[in-house]
């Protein structure tokens, strides 16, 4: 566990950075520092392995005073990552990861082996191990920055906006990563960003700081959307905060078969399957896209498909589902079973009404069908318009 205990660190000139902070980053956890610019989430991290000395206050770890360590066997047992990964540029990939491990005596070959290993851990293939880091993708950078991090096996692990400087696709990707990669190694994992999606995505409790380096609320991303402590996190957190809360909502969701035609079918099949002017495309029972009827031509063929449409998990969570219904151009979600295979649709008002259902405490909405012959659809108007 980490554990600041009154933590103050005023910058020669007079800034108060962090005033005061006292806070728990519990052992094989991720607590994530949140806040806007300069409210002293980067001073606080790098107080904790004594990159920046606090004025006053104690930082320990497992119960240990980190003032009174050696920085550098302090430094040993925490990985550190920061925004862009970090890497030496002069310097292998293999090279690049090997670093803490060559400096703490480990010979090359078995160091480069194991780098070559973390590559793989972290998403990337062996092949990489000779480039510079100018000859990888941003994303790229930011996961051997990770394995660099992991190298020497750390306990402690210290983040600072590791994600921060790729798209927001290989943003999301990193994340999911990072999270499994998270689940195998139980890491104790304090992690700056200032994006509150980020947070409250990756972190099991959030601590949300304000200007001046005070905490205003540290509390789990659920708590945290659900009660804000203040007009401060509140406003932080967002005005779509119950939007967001349904992440954590996992729903039994009113799937209702679909039927389904295939690339090749005629398009006169099609429109007898269509509901409301959509059917969908599967193959071998994996959504593709839906058609419209009345798309030119005699067949369903693939190039005619609208795409786009986020898929939803079985038993996964009613943002998802929500998410599934609003971007599929038919109306209906497609919900998939963890194999990607079609589990059945739901309109964004069945999911609307599984929400009412779990405020209210009311009764649970109808289990996802598992076959998706079993239960007709509610409405069927074959011919519809499309839209
Ligand atoms: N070396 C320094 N000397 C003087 N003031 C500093 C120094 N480093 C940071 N500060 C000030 O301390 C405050 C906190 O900075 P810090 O970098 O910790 O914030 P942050 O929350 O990480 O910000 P950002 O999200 O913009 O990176 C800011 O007002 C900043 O200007």
């Amino acid at each position: 566990m980490i554990r600041f205990d009154a933590v103050t660190k005023t910058y020669p000139g007079g800034t108060t950075a962090v005033d005061g902070l006292t806070l728990e980053a519990p052992t094989g956890q991720i607590t994530v520092l949140v806040g806007p610019s300069g409210c002293g989430k980067t001073t606080s991290l790098r107080m904790v392995n004594r990159m920046i000395e606090p004025t006053s206050g104690t930082i320990s770890i497992d119960g240990r005073d980190t003032a009174s360590m050696d920085p550098a066997t302090l430094r040993r047992g925490i990985g550190y990552v920061i925004q862009h990964g970090g890497l030496f540029p002069h310097h292998t990939i293999e090279r690049n990861i090997a670093t803490v491990p060559l400096l703490l005596g480990t010979d090359k070959s078995t160091a480069y082996a194991r780098a070559r290993e973390l590559l793989e851990r972290v998403g990337l293939p062996q092949s990489l191990a000779k480039r510079y880091p100018a000859q990888l993708s941003g994303g790229q950078q930011q996961r051997v920055g990770v394995a660099r991090a992991l190298a020497a096996d750390p306990p402690v692990m210290l983040m600072d906006e590791p994600f921060s400087a790729v798209d927001p696709v290989v943003r999301t990707q990193l994340q999911a990563e990072f999270l499994r990669l998270q689940r195998d190694l139980g890491k104790t994992i304090l992690f700056v960003t200032h994006d509150i999606d980020e947070a409250i995505t990756l972190g099991d409790q959030v601590a949300v700081l304000r200007v001046g380096g005070h905490l205003a609320q540290m509390a789990s991303p659920s708590e945290l959307l659900a009660h804000p402590a203040d007009d401060f996190v509140a406003d932080f957190v967002g005005r779509d905060r119950g939007y967001r809360a349904l992440s954590f909502v996992d729903g039994v969701l009113p799937a209702l078969a679909e039927p389904t035609v295939a690339v090749g079918d005629s398009a006169e099949l099609a429109r007898e399957r269509a509901i409301d002017g959509w059917v969908l495309v599967t193959d071998d029972e994996r959504p593709l896209g839906w058609y419209a009827v009345g798309s030119p031509g005699d067949q369903v063929t693939a190039e005619r498909l609208a795409l786009g449409g986020t898929l939803a998990r079985q038993g996964g969570t009613l943002r998802a589902a929500l998410d599934s219904a609003l971007s599929a151009p038919s109306g209906r979600g497609v919900v998939v079973t963890d194999e990607g295979k079609l589990a059945g649709t739901l309109t964004a008002a069945a999911v609307i009404e599984v929400i009412e259902q779990q405020r209210t405490g009311r009764d649970r909405a109808p289990a996802v069908q598992d076959d998706p012959s079993a239960e007709p659809r509610i409405q069927h108007s074959p011919g519809g318009e499309s839209p």
